[in-house]
C-alpha cells in the first residue's frame, strides 16, 4: 500500500485581513503526480508555503511523512523549485554545474566539504532532466525552459522523495511544454519521485499527470486526471469565477 506523504487536515490561512485558504484537506500519496490548478490569487503559492513549513496554518494541521510540520526534520526529502527560478539574465555569473551543486548545501550545510562523488551526482541530476551537455554553460545563457530543468536538477541532487514545483511551465514555449511534462513523468515513473506542481494554466495540464486538485480558496475537486476530464466547462468556470479554457 502506498504511504501518505502529505496530509493537510482542515487547514485555513489568512494574511492579516485576507482569508486565502479555507478548510483545505488534501492527501498526497507516494507516487502521485499531482497538478494543483487555480487562477491567479487562488492561494496556490500560499498552499505550497504551508506545505514547506514556511507559513503556519491558523487552524488545522499539515503532516509530512506522518509527522507534524513542527516535528518533521528531514527537509531534504522535499525538493522545491520556486516560481521565479528561471529568470536569470545572461550576465549572471554562475555555471550550470555551480547552480546544481548549490542544491547540496541544504543537505550537507553551508561550510561543510562537498562529498567526493559530487561531480557524478551533478551529472546524474542533469542527465535525469536531459541537460548534461550544458554542464559548463553560464545559467543566464539558457532559455527559460532550460533554466527550469537546471533548477529541477538542483532540487534532485539531494535525492528528495517529493518534488514541489511552483508554476514550472511559465517561460516555456508551448511546443516544449509536452516534452517538459514527459521529463517529469519519467522522474515520477522511473525514479519514483512524487511530484506536486501548481499552475494557473488549465491548458498545460498534461495527460502525463495522475491527479488534479482544483483550488480557489478551498479545494473544489481532487481526483484522478481522468475524472477531472469529465468535469464540465461550466462547472470549472463557476469554481474559478471566470471563463477558463479546458482542452483535453
Ligand atoms: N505576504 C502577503 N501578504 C498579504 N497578502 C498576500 C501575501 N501573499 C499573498 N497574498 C494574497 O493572498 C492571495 C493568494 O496569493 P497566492 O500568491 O497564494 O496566490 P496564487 O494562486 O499563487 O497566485 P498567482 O497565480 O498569481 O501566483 C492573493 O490575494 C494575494 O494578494
Amino acid at each position: 500500500m502506498s504511504q501518505t506523504l502529505i496530509d493537510m487536515k482542515n487547514v485555513s490561512f489568512q494574511y492579516e485581513y485576507t482569508q486565502v485558504l479555507k478548510n483545505i484537506s488534501l492527501k498526497v500519496e507516494e507516487g502521485d503526480f499531482l497538478a494543483i490548478l487555480g487562477p491567479n490569487g487562488s492561494g496556490k503559492s500560499t498552499l505550497l508555503k504551508l506545505l514547506l513549513g514556511l507559513l503556519k496554518p491558523m487552524t488545522g494541521e499539515v503532516q509530512l511523512f506522518g509527522q507534524t510540520n513542527e516535528t518533521f526534520h528531514n527537509r531534504e526529502w522535499i525538493g522545491y523549485v520556486s516560481q521565479k527560478s528561471n529568470a536569470f539574465n545572461s550576465g549572471f555569473p554562475a555555471t550550470v554545474e555551480e547552480v546544481v551543486k548549490s542544491g547540496l548545501t541544504k543537505k550537507i550545510g553551508l561550510f561543510k566539504r562537498m562529498p567526493k562523488d559530487v561531480n557524478s551526482k551533478v551529472i546524474a541530476a542533469l542527465s535525469s532532466v536531459g541537460m548534461e551537455q550544458f554542464l559548463t554553460r553560464n545559467i543566464g545563457q539558457l532559455s527559460g525552459g532550460q533554466q527550469q530543468r537546471v533548477f529541477i536538477a538542483r532540487a534532485l541532487i539531494s535525492d528528495p522523495k517529493v518534488l514541489i514545483l511552483d508554476e514550472p511551465t511559465v517561460g516555456i514555449d508551448h511546443e516544449n511544454v509536452q516534452s517538459f511534462y514527459d521529463m517529469l513523468a519519467k522522474l515520477n515513473e522511473e525514479q519514483n519521485k512524487t511530484i506536486i506542481l501548481v499552475t494557473h494554466d488549465v491548458d498545460t495540464v498534461s495527460n502525463r499527470i495522475s491527479h488534479v486538485a482544483c483550488l480557489n480558496q478551498t479545494i473544489h475537486f481532487h481526483g484522478f486526471k481522468k475524472e477531472f476530464d469529465t468535469i464540465s466547462q461550466t462547472q470549472l468556470d463557476n469554481w474559478y469565477g471566470h471563463s477558463v479554457r479546458k482542452i483535453h
